[in-house]
């Protein structure tokens, strides 16, 4: 039997713990709610099948391989082993928690701050947010709130404002309810958004004409924020995977 060659992307999802990670993956993943929702220790991955531009010439099947990274504060000094290669970033929040929102920017500087071994990179802290930064990352990022099913009619304003932490690092955002496949059935506009990101990350990944595309974040925006240097001098922290 023929082997089959599917390229994959490795989309990072992150966040505290309890907003949802796990339940969103699974309904991304499998169309329907998680039936058992339970602590992640470490990371679970999960993955998806993708059609990259369906409906067009450029069709293509791809392995999307999501690292669902366990939000307990317990693990943060050892997390770090699952942040790399990182193609796509899903941060996600729980719209009934704003400080859940608010972390998300430390959440992004835990990320893009660190090397595979964990070694900061530059001379900025990792837990530093610096909005300059991450406008400049070439990973594509989607921001997304769980639990629209719990938002407090009276807060329902919530829902039409957009997260500033997106907004800073010109990110996508979706709010959905993880407990209803209905949000995500094929031809809804959160599915649309979903496959969007999906190709988004893809393109980066494989089709970018930027010669920085498949240098890690942290290698490229560490170096110089404002003139990047030509990847021959930074090859030595290139990722290749
Ligand atoms: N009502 C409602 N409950 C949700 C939603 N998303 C997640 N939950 C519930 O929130 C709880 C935590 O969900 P998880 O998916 O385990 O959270 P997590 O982010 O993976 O947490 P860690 O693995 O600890 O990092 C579970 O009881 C889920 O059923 C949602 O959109 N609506
Ligand atoms: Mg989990």
């Amino acid at each position: 039997m023929a082997a089959i060659d599917i390229d994959k992307v490795r989309i990072l999802v992150v966040g505290d713990s309890g907003v949802g990670k796990s339940s969103l993956v699974h309904l991304v993943c499998h169309s329907e709610p998680i039936a058992n929702a339970s602590w992640t220790i470490g990371a679970a991955v999960d993955v998806k099948v993708h059609e990259y531009k369906e409906g067009t010439p450029s069709q293509k099947t791809y392995f999307l391989e999501f690292w669902d990274v366990g939000g307990s504060a317990n693990h943060t000094k050892s997390r770090h082993i699952f942040f790399n290669p990182v193609h796509g970033l899903i941060l996600v929040h729980d719209l009934t928690n704003r400080k859940s929102h608010l972390n998300l920017r430390k959440w992004l500087a835990e990320v893009l701050a660190k090397d595979s071994n964990g070694a900061k990179i530059g001379s900025n802290s990792g837990s530093e947010y610096d909005p300059e930064r991450f406008a400049g990352s070439h990973i594509p990022i989607l921001v997304v709130g769980t639990k629209m099913d719990q938002i407090d009619p009276r807060r329902e304003s919530v829902l039409s404002r957009s997260s500033p932490v997106a907004e800073e690092c010109g990110a996508d955002e979706i709010n959905l309810d993880c407990m209803q496949s209905k949000d995500l059935a094929a031809g809804t506009s959160k599915a649309v958004k979903f496959s969007r990101f999906f190709d988004k990350v893809i393109e980066r990944r494989f089709f970018a004409k930027d010669p920085f595309q498949s240098v890690s974040t942290s290698s490229y925006m560490y170096t110089d924020r404002r003139r990047p240097v030509a990847p021959q001098y930074i090859s030595k922290t290139c990722h290749q995977d």
